[in-house]
């Protein structure tokens, strides 16, 4: 899988060199590359932003950047990948598409990510409908429903529930099957040794008794129900029917 980054801030984006990311490119898995958009700027103070046309707070990041960034960072993906590759440019926007663990599955899949960091109060809509009038497919996606300064965090989070879904990057594949949300459910209570364990306030806690009971059926069984209720209890709106888009995949710009 490629990856390319467009952000004014290519040091956020400095911890995808580290852990399973930074193991998972060196062992050629995913191939990460940041690139910073005012590279692509030509005056002196390589201006990325201006004011809103038609009055507003903040500033709104300028079309010409972003277009010429863009066609460069795919004409060079084109040269390494194919003239055929075509990278599924992702937006983190707080208006887009809640990233779901679903959308983390389906773009596991994709040979070629690039992700569009925007900064300020968020980039000129020309932009999306530039790409959009050139073919290419894009997907707003937003972490959550609250507000972050830019792009940058939320392309940390969706990479790394992206790419460790690559196979080969997590050694026991078998640990993505049971996590929370890749089958719908929250995961089950977790327990190690020792099996009993005096607490700092002196109270004893036993781990339930079926886990040591090396009947391996029975405690999937009981998995699955503390899954199912941990979920009715914590989050009941996973057991409720998804409502038509109800998570960000390659739904085209607004
Ligand atoms: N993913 C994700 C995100 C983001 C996110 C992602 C990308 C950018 C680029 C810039 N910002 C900052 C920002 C701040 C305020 C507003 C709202 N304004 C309302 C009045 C008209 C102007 C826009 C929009 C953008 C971003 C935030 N926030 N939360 C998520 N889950």
């Amino acid at each position: 899988m490629r990856i390319d980054v467009l952000t004014i801030f290519p040091d956020y984006l400095a911890p995808l060199e580290l852990s399973l990311l930074g193991k998972a490119r060196r062992d050629g898995l995913v191939d990460v590359r940041v690139h910073d958009l005012r590279d692509f700027t030509h005056d002196r103070h390589r201006t990325v932003d201006d004011s809103p046309l038609g009055g507003g707070a903040g500033m709104v990041m300028k079309p010409e950047p972003w277009a010429e960034a863009l066609e460069s960072v795919i004409a060079a993906g084109r040269e390494e990948l194919g003239d055929d590759a075509a990278p599924l440019i992702v937006f983190p926007n707080p208006a887009g598409a809640p990233f779901a663990q679903a959308t983390a599955q389906s773009w596991s899949q994709r040979p070629w990510l690039l992700f569009a960091c925007g900064r300020y109060e968020g980039i000129d809509e020309r932009v999306y409908e530039h790409l959009a009038a050139r073919g290419h497919e894009l997907a707003l996606a937003s972490l959550g429903d609250y507000v972050l300064n830019g792009g940058e965090v939320a392309v940390l989070a969706i990479t790394e529930a992206v790419v460790r879904l690559v196979p080969g990057v997590v050694g026991n594949a078998a640990s993505l099957v049971e996590e929370s949300h890749s089958d719908g459910l929250l995961e089950y209570p977790l327990y190690t040794r020792p099996a009993t364990w005096t607490a700092p306030d002196g109270t004893v806690r036993a781990v339930p008794e079926i886990l040591l009971s090396g009947d391996h059926a029975r405690i999937a069984a009981w998995r699955a129900e503390q899954s199912r209720l941990r979920t009715a209890e914590r989050r009941p709106d996973l057991l409720a029917p998804p409502a038509p888009g109800d998570a960000a995949d390659t739904a085209p710009a607004s």
